[in-house]
């Protein structure tokens, strides 16, 4: 926002000196009345005057240019902000938890570097105003500016006071971000059902009151500390003033200065206080911005080294022969225990695998690594031979698609829930409808009072709060608006339809997708704990403990007698 800083500034400046200015209007305005002196009078009215001209113009056109400047600048901060977090292509600034406390950091202080132009106009007001207080005191009399070098100590204790409370207020971040998530919980709707349930109501309460308390005991004691400190200099200063009033008041006795000198000493007494305590706050407030801009530059930093930028070739068309996982190891960013232990698996192209195993096994941590939302801490993954580390990620991803248990609940109209699976097809009507149509939605639509124009969500007047099941389907649809994606992850994203419901769901789609695989070569991995469902895969791979144990086809593994065989058995003989 350049030209309302420019105004701003100059506005800033102006009030900056404006104060003082008026102050030496009333002195020049007290001499000419003692020495009858009509030209000083004019000019101390036409200071005075003047000034507050000045600082109705300042007020009127200046604190909405600012305001305008600052917005725009907060502004583009919080989008850049945005475009750098998202623009990182995996998912480990979110699983690493000093890297997510500094990001959060950043997010939290953004604001000050919207702040920072607004803050070096005080500082240039500051400044501003100092002169022109140092140039009054002086002009009275030049022992007078010894005054303000007395009030340094008083810079000193307003800057160590500020930095003590900043650091109270710092420290008790973690406890106050604790205190919003609890209120969170416990006002949320989604939570509101197990809150009652439980009688969690209380314990919530109690913990946030405890929490508060803390976070108030840390910045009381700061504070106390600061104004006793600051007001022990404060008080010594003033002290140092009323004797020079005194001094100045005997020597205007003597007819060694004007009435008009003790004035203009009286009334600068608050200004040489404001400014003192000003040139503290402005120290602290640069020194915040700028450490502000740097940790706004290290995540950049951080964005630039994790964006992959070596990965440049385009994924493939079609696949040719598979993907295939050799010898991948993999553990979470910031941990040290292996999720994955050394998989070797092919992944033939045009064919449906699922993966089974018991919770915690490593599926979802597979699908993850298909998706590249990590690259595997040792081994590789190929596709059609070459290695998924050299291949762009937005490429990539263009060419997958995903459905998983926890999906997303876009609170959006059906339209955008289902069309954003394929941002490029969003208002395709006809693609909308048969994404719809494979996620066997067309029910959950149906029912809707304005079809896929229905806003969904109880957040909104007229929204409309689906079933679990419901938001389950639309999220299916969504994963099914590309319509031949090489890869389809599909993570349990039936767990909430009833196993009839998903097995005819897996039917219809693997027929179709039979067809579709014939002509690019597509694969869908699919994980699902029901084996009405995995007996459909071509390929089943069965995991345990971060290993894949057993691989085939359902005859094959059932023939084979072993996890597998055993699992579908236990599961067979309960439908029984
Ligand atoms: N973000 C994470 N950070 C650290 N460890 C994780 C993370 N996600 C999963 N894990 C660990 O990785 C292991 C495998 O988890 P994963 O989600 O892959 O299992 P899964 O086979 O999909 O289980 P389920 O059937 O319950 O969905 C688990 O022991 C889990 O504790």
């Amino acid at each position: 926002a350049p030209l309302p800083m420019a105004i701003s500034t100059v506005l800033v400046a102006a009030r900056a000196i404006t104060t003082p200015a008026q102050t030496y209007g009333v002195s020049q305005l007290v001499e000419g009345i003692a020495d009858d002196n009509s030209n000083t009078i004019a000019l101390g009215i036409g200071i005075i005057v003047g000034g507050l001209a000045v600082s109705f113009v300042a007020d009127v056109i200046g604190w909405p240019l600012q305001d305008t400047a600052q917005e725009r600048m907060a502004g583009r901060v919080h989008a850049d902000l945005l475009d750098v977090t998202t623009g990182i292509p995996g998912l480990t600034h979110h699983e690493r938890p000093d890297i997510a406390d500094r990001l959060e950091l950043v997010r939290e202080r953004a604001w000050r570097m919207g702040v920072g132009a607004e803050v070096l106009l005080w500082a240039f007001a500051t400044v501003a105003n100092t002169v022109t207080v140092l140039g009054l005191l002086g002009s009275v009399n030049p022992l007078l500016l010894l005054l303000p070098l007395l009030g340094a100590t008083r810079i000193w204790s307003a800057y160590v006071s500020s930095v003590r409370s900043h650091k109270a207020y710092e420290d008790s971040l973690p406890q106050e971000r604790l205190v919003d998530k609890l209120i969170d919980v416990s006002k949320d709707a989604r939570t509101g059902l197990e809150v009652r349930v439980f009688g969690l109501g209380k314990v919530l309460l109690d913990r946030i009151f405890a929490l508060q308390t803390e976070r108030f005991r840390r910045r009381v004691e700061a504070a106390r500390w600061g104004g006793k400190v600051d007001g022990s200099v404060r008080l010594a200063f003033g002290l140092a003033y009323a004797v020079a009033i005194v001094w100045v008041i005997a020597r205007a006795r003597n007819g060694q200065q004007t009435a008009g000198d003790v004035v203009l000493v009286l009334l600068l007494a608050p200004q040489v206080d404001q400014m003192t305590g000003g040139i503290a706050r402005n120290v602290y407030w640069v020194g915040e911005v700028v450490r502000s801009f740097s940790r706004y530059d290290w995540l950049r930093e951080y964005a630039k080294d994790n964006s992959w930028q070596t990965s440049v070739d385009a994924a493939p068309a079609r696949l040719r022969s598979g993907i295939e996982l050799r010898n991948v190891g993999f553990a979470y960013p910031g941990t040290e225990s292996a999720v994955l232990s050394d998989v070797s698996l092919t992944l033939p192209a045009g064919s449906a695998v699922a993966l089974v195993g018991e919770n915690g096994a490593g599926k979802t941590t597979l699908v993850k690594l298909l998706a590249r939302m990590y690259d595997p801490t040792s081994g590789r993954v190929l596709v059609d031979g070459v290695d998924l580390a050299t291949i762009s990620p937005d490429s990539w991803r263009s060419q997958l698609s995903a459905g998983f248990q926890d999906f997303v609940k876009f609170e959006w109209t059906a339209r955008e829930v289902v069309g954003v699976g394929d941002v490029r097809r969003e208002s395709d009507e006809a693609a909308v409808r048969a994404a719809v149509s494979r996620g066997d939605a067309e029910a959950v639509v149906a029912g809707l009072p304005r079809g896929l124009d229905t806003q969904l969500g109880k957040k909104f007047t007229d929204g409309v709060e689906l079933s679990g099941g419901q938001w389950q389907r639309l999220a299916l649809a969504r994963a099914f608006m590309r319509e031949r994606p090489l890869l389809l992850l599909l993570d349990e994203p039936t767990a909430a339809l009833d196993p009839e419901a998903e097995h005819r769901l897996y039917e219809q789609y693997a027929a179709a997708a039979r067809v579709a695989a014939a002509e690019t070569g597509g694969i869908t991995v699919l994980v699902s704990h029901r084996f009405s469902t995995v007996r459909m895969a071509d390929l089943i791979v069965v995991m345990h403990n971060g290993r894949v144990e057993e691989v085939g086809s359902h005859e094959e593994l059932l023939v084979a007698g072993g996890r597998y065989a055993e699992l579908f058995e236990l599961q067979a003989r309960a439908y029984r």
